[in-house]
């Protein structure tokens, strides 16, 4: 049995504007979910949500991992069951961390040789498969780790504050959430477009403070982010009033994080209140996490269990 994982992310910007080539920052959370394999005489696939065989409705993301995989190895029968800290759907990269956990641990089952660089590229062929549409972002920052600019695919400082991120537990599904933009930027071109492109100019602004730790300045640009997903259509009443919520309690920030429609906002939190933070967030009706930034990517866990 061998067991890899791979963690979730947040965006500080750029969620949606990416799609389009825009700029975005967005950190790994030590945040993880667990793949484990071993070969089987059948193909098996267990998680929360459920056990099946290769299975595109239940298992999108898994299933093409496996059929993908098989361009490097003979892959008959494998036994996946996957364990996972990160809600679904919730704008924490839960698909981008399956995928990468899901590609690293037949990697190294089947010994295919792939290298980081190569199981980004396979996850973010795996995303658009599924998807429709999707940015480099989540699955390089779940291989990566540590807090990356795209579509440079460079390596920043890593965000030493804390980090609260509030669940609505609204399901949200990236894929419809990127064809509403979709089509709202094909409706109204001249409106959107300048919005996802104010998006990408605030990474571009937030490279230098990253670099210099100002976090009052990037969570200044990072509230009007948020206002500025309101405009294109991926915010929500559960959203909002979590992201309030942490605002009026400290929060040097809080924004959207992921696809939006529900799932999660993100707050940076100054060294002393993040509980506070998170209080208000479980008072305005979700589910606070304290996490971090980590420097950690995709891993190995364990070649044996
Ligand atoms: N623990 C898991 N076990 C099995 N499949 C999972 C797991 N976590 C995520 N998935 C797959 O990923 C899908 C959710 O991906 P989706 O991109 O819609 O949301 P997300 O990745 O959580 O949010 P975002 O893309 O906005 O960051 C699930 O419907 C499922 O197919
Ligand atoms: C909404 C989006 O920008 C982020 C989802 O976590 C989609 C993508 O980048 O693929
Ligand atoms: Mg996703």
């Amino acid at each position: 049995m061998i067991t890899c994982s791979a963690p979730g992310k947040v965006y500080l910007f750029g969620e949606h504007a990416v799609v389009y080539g825009e700029n975005a920052i967005c950190c790994a959370v030590e945040l993880r979910t667990k793949v484990s394999v071993e070969k089987s005489d059948e193909i098996i696939i267990e998680s929360v949500l459920g056990s099946t065989g290769l299975d595109h409705d239940t298992h999108p993301y898994v299933s093409y991992v496996i059929e993908k995989m098989r361009q490097f190895a003979d892959i008959q029968g494998v036994r996946i069951s996957i364990e996972s800290e990160l809600p679904v759907g919730s704008g924490l990269g839960s698909s981008a961390a399956v995928t990468v956990a899901s590609i690293q641990a037949l990697n190294h089952l089947y010994e295919c040789g792939l290298s980081l660089e190569d199981i980004a590229k396979t996850g973010h062929e795996i995303e658009k498969m599924v998807q429709g549409n999707a940015s480099p972002t989540d699955t390089y920052v779940s291989t990566m780790g540590g807090v990356v600019m795209i579509p440079q695919r460079k390596k920043l400082n890593l965000i030493n504050c804390p980090i609260v991120v509030g669940n609505t537990h609204k399901f949200s599904s990236t894929k419809e959430l990127v064809g509403n933009v979709a089509k709202l930027r094909n409706d109204f071109p001249s409106v959107v477009e300048p919005i996802l492109s104010n998006i990408g100019q605030m990474s571009i602004l937030a490279e230098r403070l990253v670099a210099e730790g100002d976090y009052e300045t990037i969570g200044k640009l990072m509230n009007i982010n948020q206002g500025l997903l309101d405009a294109i259509g991926v915010g929500s009443a559960e959203l909002s009033a979590l992201v309030y919520a942490a605002r009026s309690s400290g929060a040097i920030s809080a924004k959207i994080t992921g696809a939006g429609g529900g799932g999660c906002m993100v707050a940076l939190a100054k060294e002393n209140n993040s509980e506070d933070i998170a209080k208000a967030i479980e008072n305005a009706g979700g589910e606070a996490i304290i996490t971090q930034n980590t420097a950690e990517g995709v891993r190995l866990e364990s070649l044996h269990g």
